[in-house]
């Protein structure tokens, strides 16, 4: 080849590759502007679909405008899985809600609903099944509690036999959902009765003779069942509260059979829950009927409270209780001395031994966990509630829904088993609109669960310290939900051990 054939040459491969980029460029704009387009397209869409769904007239007495509704769907990425046509509008305040005068009486201590209430509400009172996915400490309670109540009161003469029953999974949560409903029940004259273990039947028995609404952890109800002192056949609003929890496949013979018990014809059928992975949707939808899914948030990556400030530590097992210590001073030192920390522990027997150890190091501190009774669980708890101590240590059994005032700090001394109970435990922080903090310290015996735990941290924009993110960030699919946050040793070639509430 000549000089001048390689200059040509040369020059030909240099046109080429400009021609390329060339092309490249294009099409990436060409690409770009397609998905502009699109984003545009789903956000008229979006705007459409929300003008477009229709008031309930028996349900929603005053139309907020079509301006408001808009913002609020997108303020609080409102996602509603349910055919369009049949969309009802949400609520924005109370006034635009027809509900019976003492019920609404009941919440006039609140401003105004939280969104998922605003979004569940119509549903529910125009009877539909619906599954509540919002974040933790957002209002879930009332959101399922005030339709069930005022559908007992909308009936004429005094409502006969069990007519709602809530499911929860721990004694704790039920005796809490049941004081925010005997807020309700009482002003309707109507009665609610608590159903858990742990504690005499006696006088659950009689309770049950005479209540249109329970509240119960499943063993418990089971054991009252299979004597004879309940009868769920008119049971129809059906809550699961934790819902995912309920479903895990321990536990789903218990809630089988309590299903099949109640009125399985008109039964309006309600879940709620912070977290809706996907192994549980499939069955929860063979227990519903036409069900409408209803996300405050982008729900549909497990997400944690936003307003939660999570700190994560990588550390070697042998120093957590060390750590502890210095975390306790730097939590609860100084001008935040009288602040509440609630710590995690994994196994009841690690909570025996770190409680020992603080109250060695002069914390006075209060303990939940499944080797103690009943009477001293409760007591802990009140304890901690009035602020009468202002250090609790759990396990898991206080991860899920407990509303306790002012938590300031949540520490994670061993990670939970399942991320979704991360999220669940640090939720006890920053609820109905309050900050919090929560510091988990993260060792190499958690290492499988880094990858989720780092999309967790991402999506509530929180930081990822490198050292969480060598031990690799691909997410290991959940085997089997029973190792859920009250199983002992997770191994996954036994199987799995039938779980049961009490
Ligand atoms: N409309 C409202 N406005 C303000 N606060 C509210 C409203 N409704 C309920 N709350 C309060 O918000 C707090 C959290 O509510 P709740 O315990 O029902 O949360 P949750 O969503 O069930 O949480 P979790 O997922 O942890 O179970 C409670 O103290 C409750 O009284």
């Amino acid at each position: 080849m000549t000089k001048e054939e390689i200059k040509e040459k040369k020059r030909k491969s240099q046109d080429d590759l400009k021609t390329e980029r060339k092309k490249h460029k294009k099409d990436k704009k060409d690409k770009k502007d397609k998905k502009d387009k699109k984003d545009k397209k789903d956000k008229k869409d979006k705007k459409d679909k929300h003008k477009n769904s229709s008031v309930d007239s028996d349900v929603v007495t005053e139309k907020p405008s079509e301006t408001d509704i808009s913002a609020f769907y997108e303020e609080n990425e409102v996602s509603v899985d349910y055919p369009v046509e049949k969309h009802i509008q949400p609520v924005l305040k109370f006034d635009e809600l027809s509900l019976d005068s003492r019920i609404k009486s009941a919440l006039s201590v609140f401003s105004k609903p939280t969104p998922i209430q605003s979004v569940s509400w119509p549903y529910l009172l125009s009877g539909k099944d619906v599954i509540g996915v919002a974040e933790t400490g957002s209002g879930k309670t009332f959101a399922f509690g005030v339709p069930a109540i005022n559908k007992l009161v909308s009936q004429s003469g005094k409502p006969k036999g069990v007519q709602v029953l809530v499911i929860s999974p721990t004694r704790e949560l039920a005796s809490q959902i049941y004081d925010n409903l005997v807020l309700l029940t009482e002003k309707a004259n109507l009665d609610c009765c608590c159903v858990y273990g742990g504690v005499p039947k006696h006088e659950q028995r009689e309770k049950l003779k005479k209540t249109q609404v329970v509240v119960a952890t499943p063993g418990r109800l089971l054991d009252l069942m299979q004597e004879g002192s309940v009868d769920l056949s008119n049971v129809s609003y059906l809550v699961l509260d934790e819902a995912d929890r309920m479903l895990e496949k321990g536990f789903e013979e218990d809630i089988k059979n309590i299903i099949k018990a109640t009125n399985t014809k008109g039964r309006q059928t309600l879940m709620f829950t912070a977290t809706w992975p996907k192994e549980v949707r499939e069955l929860a939808s063979s227990f519903m009927s036409d069900p409408v899914k209803v996300s405050i948030g982008n729900r549909d990556e497990l997400s944690a409270n936003k307003r939660i400030t999570q700190i994560v530590e990588v550390i070697d097992q042998f120093q957590k209780e060390k750590k502890l210590l210095e975390l306790l001073k730097k939590y609860q030192s100084g001008a935040k001395k009288d602040d509440k920390v609630l710590i995690f522990a994994l196994y009841k027997k690690e909570a025996a031994r770190v409680e020992r150890n603080l109250n060695y190091n002069g914390y006075k501190v209060a303990a939940i966990h499944g080797d103690l009774s009943q009477q001293q669980r409760t007591q802990a708890l009140n304890e901690f509630k009035s602020g009468a101590s202002n250090l609790l240590l759990a396990t898991d059994v206080a991860a899920r829904g407990l509303d306790i005032p002012n938590v300031k700090t949540v520490i994670n001394l061993t990670f939970p088993l399942t991320v979704e109970d991360y999220v669940h435990r640090i939720g006890r922080t920053g609820r109905a609109g309050q900050t919090g903090t929560a510091h988990t310290l993260f060792t190499e015996q958690e290492k499988h669960l880094a990858g989720a735990l780092v999309n967790v941290l991402n999506g509530a924009n929180q930081p990822v310290p490198e050292e969480l993110k060598k031990f690799g960030t691909h997410t290991k699919k959940k085997e089997h939900s029973a190792y859920g946050a009250f199983y002992k040793d997770v191994d996954m070639n036994k199987k799995p051990k039938k779980i049961t509430f009490d």
